[in-house]
């Protein structure tokens, strides 16, 4: 675990200068940020601004080329996935990335994977001691369970569920993992407004409940100036504002770049 002594006392995560290149092709420019204990961060910017890249650099999936990411004040840009989670940073991806087949029980306890002896021959000699930590890990997806509200669904079939409630799942395997960070890569994507709803209800208590910081990519404008603190928008893989939501969302260059996409696309 990194050195809480060693940390700013504000920020918790901070990227200096951060690049990624795939191929010829410079994804993410030079960006810095800071994100401060306990807020919720935005990170928003039309289709292919750099977003999901920066998270992947963040989280160990594709390191950056150039410059570094701390944190609690330690350098992770050169960590494995798995090491960056073991630091405290977890996250869920874009698209659902469940086990199909496996239960909504089954598949949040994986979340506790990271805590997990690597050796099954270990743990078949040292039978107690194995019994012992699985109490511990399903009373922990208990309590997260009840957080989240998934009692009703716990034995189905993940697979069966509604897409909300898989979210709601993903969400569930992450905190699991007990994160003091939390990437959200579009939790709300495909959702209807009730299940927006329910959802920005739920990433609120477990923000309270667990004491998070949380960063949020986020296509719905509603939620952004609804529950961020803070926010960076992106363009073309260069941060182009930030600052509180409303002004950076409602910034010309942001209402610029948006209109280009669209134009764009049309
Ligand atoms: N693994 C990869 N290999 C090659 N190019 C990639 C890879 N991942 C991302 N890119 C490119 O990097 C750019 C930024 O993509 P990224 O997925 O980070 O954008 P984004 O802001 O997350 O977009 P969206 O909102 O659509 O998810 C895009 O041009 C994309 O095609």
């Amino acid at each position: 675990m990194v050195d809480k002594q060693n940390a700013s006392p504000e920020q918790v995560l901070v990227c200096e200068d951060v690049s990624r290149w795939f191929g010829g092709l410079q994804a993410v420019k030079s960006i810095s940020i800071g994100i401060r204990q306990g807020e919720i961060f935005g990170l928003v910017g039309p289709n292919g601004s750099g977003k999901t890249t920066l998270v992947n650099a963040i989280t160990g999936f594709y390191p950056p080329q150039q410059g570094t990411i701390r944190f609690y004040g330690e350098p992770i840009n050169r960590l494995k996935p798995h090491k960056v989670a073991m630091q405290g940073i977890a996250r869920t991806f874009q698209n659902v990335a469940l086990f199909k087949g496996m239960s909504v029980l089954d598949n949040i306890l994986m979340g506790r994977h990271i805590f997990m002896r690597p050796s099954a021959l270990a743990s078949l000699f040292y039978w107690w001691w194995a019994q012992k930590e699985e109490i511990a890990h399903r009373e922990k997806v208990e309590e997260i369970i009840d957080l989240l509200q998934l009692e009703s669904v716990r034995d189905e079939p993940v697979d069966v569920i509604p897409l909300g409630m898989q979210k709601r799942v993903e969400l569930a395997r992450a905190l699991c993992a007990e994160p003091k960070f939390l990437i959200l890569d579009e939790p709300m994507a495909g959702m209807n407004q009730e299940e927006k709803e329910y959802m920005v209800r739920f990433i609120l208590d477990a923000q309270e409940a667990l004491g998070l910081t949380v960063l949020l990519i986020e296509h719905h404008m509603d939620v952004v100036t609804a529950i961020c603190d803070r926010v960076v928008v992106l363009n073309n893989g260069e941060k182009i504002a930030e600052g509180p939501a409303r002004e950076a969302i409602n910034d010309p260059a942001v209402v610029a770049a948006y209109i280009g996409k669209k134009d764009d696309a049309a």
